[in-house]
């Protein structure tokens, strides 16, 4: 298989900068910018200036109220490009000249000069650890900080949050269906909502778990390993072997010089005795391509053979040539499966492989490189392991980058408290109440040192502690509760922006992609599976279930029978 040379340098002219070991700050997103917002946010901005209330003190949280694709976690990602954001956060002349004309007549002046010194310096983020595995109402964020600036952030933390989260977790789960050894390829751009999904789509899948990407700019942009293939438009552009421009590859040792194309052909009569299948069958046009990629690249030599028949044709030209490249001292790699039963036609190029293996006395044969792709998901994935497939690469496309199972995380941003006095939204629907007030969160792990439960508790609240029995109750079920004593306790959240800067070195893309296997293992596998999974639960103290309910009294309007 093609593959980059991993690293990208840091450039002596700075034009980039990716290292290894380094958040990769050299590259922001340009669009993501302070009018990438809803036009409702800046309305609001100025009926609270002409209000008075921009310096209110407010705080919001960022959270989602259920885990996407039937499953019971989600992986938080995106927190990297939030700081940049708040970073950046700024309004330009331009900006402030095209608000001038968007906004609604009549809007003064001095608001516009207000908007154009405007920065994030006075907000506090806290947030979970990126990587971290995440669940239903524990925000992932929360922003303190004037109300003007806190409401302005709105739209762009969620976009920022929302895509990136649901991207990490869908690739964890190709990743846990797949298993640790399987090759894992992200092959979604063409089929991205847009290039801004498929730049983030390759970014966040390399963190959920997968191994690299064939989107070549986010190979640049983020020090992801870039792999690929080719197209069948390679082999269809050959007709025949009289095509062939150059037939010659000088041996990799001893320079001795060979026509390919003869070796080629010699091999394929004698494996078509082996393999008893006619050579008369297969295409003269894919042998001819497949000779002239070995040519270009006879130490990446990997070949697509479902062009016309995998095994009449395609399985058949790729070990001649194959072949051909061992008498010139070279290994191939393997093949790409791109139509057809995966689960079938991979055990069949296996088997090819290895009766190929022992008859030339070729070990490595035997273990060529099986890629497979075409529209895979995770029920195709979790299909071919119980037929049993020989398959030691997914490419990934469509339906990992466009999330088709679930398009959309439903991540919100609410205001919980103002002013240090609580805020909730009351519903119809109980899951849509939110919880009031400044909150803290806890991460209680259980004897066998899986994570047990997730307890929000009031800022001032002291935090739990190991050994101690803490009372954990469900935030709107009276009878559901119960007794903890953790083994281990784990604060939450960071302070992650204060004072205008960010106040975390920030992990490395590999860190993070890290961080999610390793959170993952904190999980139970009853959490994690794919059919019926356990809820994880998250529960809220005595204390602030208390207040919440108080509080719920407190708001709800008593209605008047007649
Ligand atoms: N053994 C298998 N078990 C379950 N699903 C499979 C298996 N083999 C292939 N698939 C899936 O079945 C679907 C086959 O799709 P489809 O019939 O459109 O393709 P095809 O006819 O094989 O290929 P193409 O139309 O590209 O020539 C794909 O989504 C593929 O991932
Ligand atoms: O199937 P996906 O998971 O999206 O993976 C990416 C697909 O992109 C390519 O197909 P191509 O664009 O050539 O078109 P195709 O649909 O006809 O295979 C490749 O051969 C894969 O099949
Ligand atoms: O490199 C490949 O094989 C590849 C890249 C993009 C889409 N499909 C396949
Ligand atoms: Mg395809």
């Amino acid at each position: 298989m093609m593959s980059s040379n991993n690293s990208v340098d840091v450039l002596e002219d700075g034009a980039f900068a990716a290292s290894k070991n380094s958040w990769n700050r050299y590259y922001s997103n340009s669009v993501v910018q302070p009018l990438l917002t809803d036009l409702y946010q800046i309305t609001m901005a100025y009926a609270y200036w002409k209000s008075g209330k921009i310096d209110d003190h407010a705080v919001f949280d960022l959270f989602f109220r259920t885990n996407p694709f039937h499953g019971e976690f989600t992986i938080f990602a995106g927190l990297e490009e939030c700081l940049k954001f708040m970073e950046n956060f700024h309004y330009s002349e331009t900006d402030i000249e095209y608000l001038k004309h968007a906004l609604p007549q009549g809007i003064e002046e001095e608001f516009f000069e207000y908007l154009g010194q405007l920065t994030a310096k006075d907000v506090t983020l806290y947030a979970l650890k990126e990587g971290s595995v995440a669940f239903p109402r524990v925000p992932l964020i929360k922003v303190a900080g004037p109300l003007i600036i806190a409401q302005l952030l709105e739209t762009t933390l969620l976009t920022l949050v929302n895509y990136a989260s649901l991207m990490a977790t869908n690739a964890a789960r190709y990743r846990m269906v797949a298993g640790r050894h399987i090759n894992l390829l992200e092959f979604g751009l063409r089929r991205a909502q847009g290039p801004d999904g498929g730049l983030s789509a390759s970014k966040y899948a390399y963190i959920g778990g997968f191994d690299g990407t064939s989107n070549v700019l986010a190979g640049k942009l983020f020090n992801i390993p870039v792999k690929g293939t080719h197209a069948h438009a390679y082999i269809t552009s050959f007709t025949g072997t009289q095509e062939l421009k150059t037939r010659v590859l000088a041996h990799k040792e001893t320079g001795d010089k060979r026509d390919l194309l003869e070796l080629a052909i010699d091999h394929r009569v004698q494996l078509s005795k082996l393999l008893d299948i006619s050579t008369e069958e297969s295409s003269e046009g894919e042998l001819a391509a497949m000779v002239s990629f070995a040519i270009a690249f006879p130490d990446g030599f990997m070949a697509l053979v479902d062009t016309y028949d995998v095994k009449r044709s395609g399985l058949l030209n790729f070990c001649a040539v194959a072949l051909a490249l061992n008498d010139q001292g070279y290994r191939a790699v393997g093949i790409r499966i791109d139509s057809g039963d995966l689960a079938y036609l991979s055990c069949l190029a296996r088997e090819t492989f290895e009766r190929i293996s022992e008859q030339f006395k070729l070990p490595w044969f035997s273990k060529l490189t099986i890629v497979a792709s075409n529209d895979i998901n995770e029920e195709t994935i979790l299909s071919l392991n119980e037929q049993g497939h020989k398959i030691d690469c997914f490419g990934i496309g469509t339906h990992l980058v466009t999330c088709q199972r679930q398009p959309a995380l439903g991540c919100v941003y609410k205001m919980v408290e103002i002013n240090a006095q609580p805020r909730i939204k009351l519903s119809q629907d109980v899951v849509k109440v939110t919880m009031p007030g400044n909150k803290n969160v806890f991460r209680l792990y259980g004897a066998d040192g899986h994570a047990l439960i997730d307890l929000l508790q009031r800022v001032d609240e002291s935090p739990p502690e190991v050994g101690q029995k803490v009372l954990c109750r469900h935030p709107f079920q009276e009878s559901k509760r119960a007794y903890v004593i953790p083994t281990h306790v784990e604060p939450l959240y960071d302070v992650y922006w204060a004072d205008g800067r960010v106040t975390q070195a920030m992990p490395s893309l590999e860190e993070v992609r890290d961080r999610v296997q390793n959170s993952l293992r904190t999980l139970r596998q009853d959490h994690k599976r794919t059919l019926n999974p356990t809820p994880y639960k998250v529960a809220v103290s005595d204390n602030l279930y208390n207040f919440i309910h108080d509080l719920w009294l407190q708001n709800a309007p008593i209605g008047e029978l007649s």
